[in-house]
């Protein structure tokens, strides 16, 4: 599903986002990503969709090779993930289900399919009642559950969320995360970065810590230090 084989990520400036990285996480996987602000995280997140590409090492991610992958073969990555952006990035001229249905017009789904798919994810993330509403008469973590759910709703293989709970109270937080835990029971691996140590703490999940674009700890539950 993912492969990070010795990654390392320079930017145009020469900042080394990524050094040397390595990383496995396998199909069914709840993995958190956690590190410190400029830690290289986001990067890490930009090599997994193609928006950036390694400077050295190799990045796989459902069978697609993202340093050796041509352009036009990225929009096919793309819909084998779903990715929640921090900021939601909804259309706030469009309707809740107007914005996930339009996730599927994308890729070429038509009425009955449409019809179909965007009330079961709306149902999923609790938000039939909001279907018919615009995206800012909701709170944040209703904006946020959005999201999730048009990135849910192509059926992606891979689930990735960029602090999810970073516009959220605690108690929304931890709903928020329930949610993505009843997401991967559902069969989607899900990676979660986050530098919300207490919610992290909460679940009994793998933790990948990365430090100065390292992997620098790698394990299931329990207490990490940054
Ligand atoms: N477009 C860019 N050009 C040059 N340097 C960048 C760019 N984006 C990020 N960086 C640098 O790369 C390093 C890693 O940044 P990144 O955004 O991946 O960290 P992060 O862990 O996601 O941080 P945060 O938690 O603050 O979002 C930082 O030193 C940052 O300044």
């Amino acid at each position: 599903m993912i492969r990070m084989n010795d990654v390392t990520m320079v930017y145009d400036n020469g900042t080394r986002a990524v050094n040397k990285a390595n990383l496995r996480i396998d199909e069914g996987e709840f993995v958190f990503l956690v590190g410190a602000s400029g830690s290289g995280k986001t990067t890490m997140i930009k090599l997994l969709t193609a928006e950036v590409r390694p400077t050295e090492g190799r990045v796989l991610v459902n069978n697609y090779n993202i340093g050796e992958m041509k352009k036009r073969q990225i929009p096919y990555l793309r819909r084998t993930l779903g990715v929640v952006f921090q900021d939601f990035r909804l259309i706030n001229s469009k309707t809740v289900y107007e914005n996930v249905a339009f996730a599927m017009r994308t890729i070429g789904a038509k009425g009955k399919a449409i019809k179909e798919r965007v009330p079961y994810v709306l149902d999923l993330v609790g938000l039939s009642e909001k279907a018919h509403e615009k995206p800012l008469n909701l709170s944040g973590g209703e904006q946020q559950r959005v999201a999730i759910a048009r990135a849910l709703v192509n059926n992606p293989r891979l689930i990735i969320a960029d602090e999810p709970t970073g516009n959220l109270d605690p108690a929304r937080s931890l709903e928020l995360m329930t949610l993505f835990e009843k997401i991967n029971e559902l069969g989607t691996t899900v990676l979660i970065v986050t530098h919300e140590k207490g919610l992290v703490d909460e679940f009994e999940k793998r933790v990948v810590v990365i430090d100065k674009g390292e992997v620098i700890s790698d394990q299931t539950g329990g207490y990490y230090q940054l």
